[in-house]
């Protein structure tokens, strides 16, 4: 594209779904009708294009989320892939913080299961508008209005549903048009790149007409221009109709609504016409927002090439050895060879080349704008949720939500001098994974690992094997715990020592108290003006800060903690920064130890779905698990309880229900808060 892409024409989209509705199959469609491949990957035999990862292929999963660019009826879309299991719900989170817009995918047999309602509620906290496709209309017991129906119960959703099935499961054959009352056929020769508009057959028209003023209905439920035309028995224009959808599903007021089969290569198009149509542009959104770094006061930034540059890194990859940072331009223009700010660490960066992704290569362009989506090489230390701007206009953008991992365990190399090896891979993986940490065990000499849940952690060993020839042994899992306080305290802590000959001695008051459960940690200074001279400050709040890091009953991370440096005394002479160094530590200690220490323990939230016939054991099965059932309520032909409980107790849960359920239970958990242990 020698010609840059027009803000309105962007649509930067994420493709959500439950695992095995369909995603990868309904992109790879995508990226061939949009010219971008020539030759469709099948998932399961180890082609596709958006799965290049060989941990996804071989588990027939999608982890990480890649950006693709393609075009459609000249408008440049961005897909960024989100995941759909929920132990990677991180990587989600922040796909869809960058995002202007989703499709939903959905299976016609399966419906709207648990964890596509999960990721859909995601969505609708961060306001993303949304489309619906309902896909496997060629399978055994598709059902079309079913999963309309799902939607509403489930999701709460306002279908306005544009294309109708024509026949189901093996009589599948196209859609209809509801807007233009025709039926779509696609021609199977050229595996559905063409298709051509029919009348629909005789035996259809009313169907077709029913659903024409269903939709009209409910646009009018939402759209009052639509209901007095539609009062007034007027004819409405085919454009009126779109425009009418498009407010709707930008107001977050519908949901359009397509079907198809991806895999019989039906039904793709419209899905991409209605990207187009309905889904937002970035200036159909709220201009970011964030704040500026030296007074802490919120400011807009327009989705503008010619304001300052605003821009979020919200994934790094490791590409080739070469760190490849994925980057969402708010506002202004990031340009190849620029030099820009990274104002929460303080430094300068270069973009050494701007990349578009698209599937199968990578396109050099000199500059993106306002709007855009594109991997920048060349930058050192910037980490996904850092923002990139202006220097002359800085402005710090909301981080991402980082969920903190939940769940460790010891790792060692399987052979012995590989150690450095294995580091080396680690250190690239945590680089690339925020929710991945990798620390030394001082005690025990051992790596210990952490993320966000048995799967997380399974599928990064796995590429520790696959990607760095790396394979390590790996121990039991360990639930990370945490600790807080129960109450005030203030102490005095005095350091008063000799060393190599000199006399030092400082002193630090602390007040400590809990804060709210899950408002983080706090600390700041009450320190009169002028009570130490300059620098020594900073000094004492980075020792307070990093105090908190590790607790005083088990060395976990301290949240909740409010620390506020009240008093310091200062000796000439004898107040070196070590005194004042020490002098905090101890003071922090102590008056942690004297505000009531507790260990906290994560609780997961859990959804399981289960047969009628299985509810006593799953139910009774939970209560020995410490959990607590919170809600039981039947969805079509299952049960579905909901649940919390320990996750120190929860290790290995996927294999009981199974065995508890003949196979038949299915389950989703999430990190729900922390616990005092009983
Ligand atoms: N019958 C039928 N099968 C389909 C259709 N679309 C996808 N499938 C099959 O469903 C399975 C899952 O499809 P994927 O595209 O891998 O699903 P996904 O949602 O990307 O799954 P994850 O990558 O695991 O999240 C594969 O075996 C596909 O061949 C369809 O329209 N009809």
């Amino acid at each position: 594209m020698a010609q840059r892409t027009h803000i309105q024409k962007i649509r930067n989209i994420g493709i959500i779904a439950h695992i095995d509705a369909g995603k990868t199959t309904l992109t790879e469609r995508v990226l061939f009708y949009t010219g971008k491949t020539h030759k469709i990957g099948e998932v399961h035999d180890g082609q596709a294009v958006m799965d290049w990862m060989p941990e996804e292929q071989e588990r027939g999963i999608t982890i990480t989320s890649a950006v693709t660019t393609c075009y459609w009826r000249e408008h440049e879309i961005h897909i960024i892939d989100t995941p759909g299991h929920v132990d990677f719900t991180m990587e989600v989170e922040r796909s869809l913080r960058v995002l202007d817009g989703a499709v939903g995918v959905f299976c016609a047999v399966g419906g709207v299961e648990p964890q596509s309602e999960t990721v859909w509620h995601q969505a609708d906290k961060y306001r993303v508008p949304k489309m619906a496709f309902v896909n496997k209309m060629d399978r055994l017991g598709a059902d079309f209005w079913n999963v309309v129906d799902q939607m509403k119960e489930r999701l709460g959703a306002h279908p306005l549903v544009l294309t109708l099935p024509y026949g189901a499961e093996e009589d599948f054959q196209g859609v209809f048009d509801v807007v233009r009352g025709t039926w779509i056929a696609w021609d199977e020769a050229s595996q559905g790149m063409h298709f051509e508009e029919r009348p629909v057959p005789e035996d259809r028209r009313e169907e077709v007409a029913r659903a024409r003023e269903s939709l009209l209905e409910a646009l009018s439920e939402v759209d009052d221009a639509i209901l007095e035309r539609y009062l007034g028995e007027e004819e409405i224009p085919e454009a009126d109709i779109h425009a009418a959808v498009r407010r709707a599903c930008i107001g977050l007021k519908g949901v359009p609504v397509f079907c198809g089969s991806a895999l019989r290569n039906k039904g793709v198009q419209p899905v991409l016409d209605g990207v187009v149509r309905y889904l937002p542009s970035p200036v159909d959104i709220p201009p970011v927002k964030g704040e500026d770094p030296k007074t802490g006061a919120e400011v807009e930034r327009p989705p503008r090439d010619k304001a300052p540059l605003a821009a979020l890194a919200f994934k790094v990859q490791m590409d080739q050895g070469r760190k490849l940072t994925y980057v969402r331009v708010y506002s202004g223009m990031l340009k190849a060879g620029g030099e820009f700010l990274n104002p929460g660490k303080g430094i300068r960066e270069r973009a050494a080349r701007l990349l578009l992704m698209h599937a199968n290569k990578r396109e050099r362009v000199q500059e993106a704008g306002a709007g855009s989506i594109v991997g920048v090489m060349g930058l050192k230390e910037t980490t996904t949720g850092d923002t990139l701007c202006d220097p002359e206009h800085p402005v710090l953008l909301e981080p991402i939500d980082f969920y903190k991992p939940v769940i460790s365990v010891a790792i060692e190399p399987k052979t012995t001098g590989d150690q450095d090896k294995v580091d080396l891979a680690l250190s690239k993986l945590a680089e690339e994974d925020p929710t991945f940490h990798v620390r030394l065990d001082e005690d025990t000499g051992q790596t210990i690992v952490s993320g966000m849940g048995e799967l997380h952690l399974e599928v990064l060993m796995h590429r520790l094997v696959r990607e760095f020839n790396a394979p390590v042994n790996v121990g039991r899992p360990q639930v990370v715990y945490r600790e807080t306080i129960q109450r005030e305290a203030r102490l005095e802590g005095c350091f008063d020592k000799e060393i190599g000959g000199t006399r030092q001695r400082a002193a630090v008051t602390v007040r400590v108290a809990p804060r709210e459960r899950g408002a983080g940690n706090r600390v700041e200074s009450r320190l009169p003006e002028g009570a130490l001279p300059e620098g020594y400050e900073p000094l004492v709040l980075e020792v307070l800060t990093q105090g908190l890091d590790g607790g005083v009953l088990r060395g976990y991370p301290m949240v909740d903690v409010e620390v506020r440096l009240e008093a310091a005394r200062f000796e000439e002479g004898l107040s070196t920064e070590i005194a004042f160094r020490a002098a905090a530590s101890v003071a922090l200690r102590e008056a942690l130890e004297a505000a009531g220490p507790v260990l906290l323990e994560p609780v997961m939230r859990l959804e399981i779905t289960v047969p009628e016939s299985f509810m006593g054991e799953v139910i009774g099965d939970i209560n020995a698990r410490h959990g607590k059932v919170e809600e039981i309520g039947p969805r079509g032909a299952v049960q579905v309880i909901r649940a919390t409980a320990p996750l120190s107790r929860l290790f290995g849960y996927s294999t009981e229900l199974r065995s508890l359920t003949q196979g038949r239970g299915t389950f989703t958990m999430v990190f729900s808060h922390y616990e005092p242990v009983e």
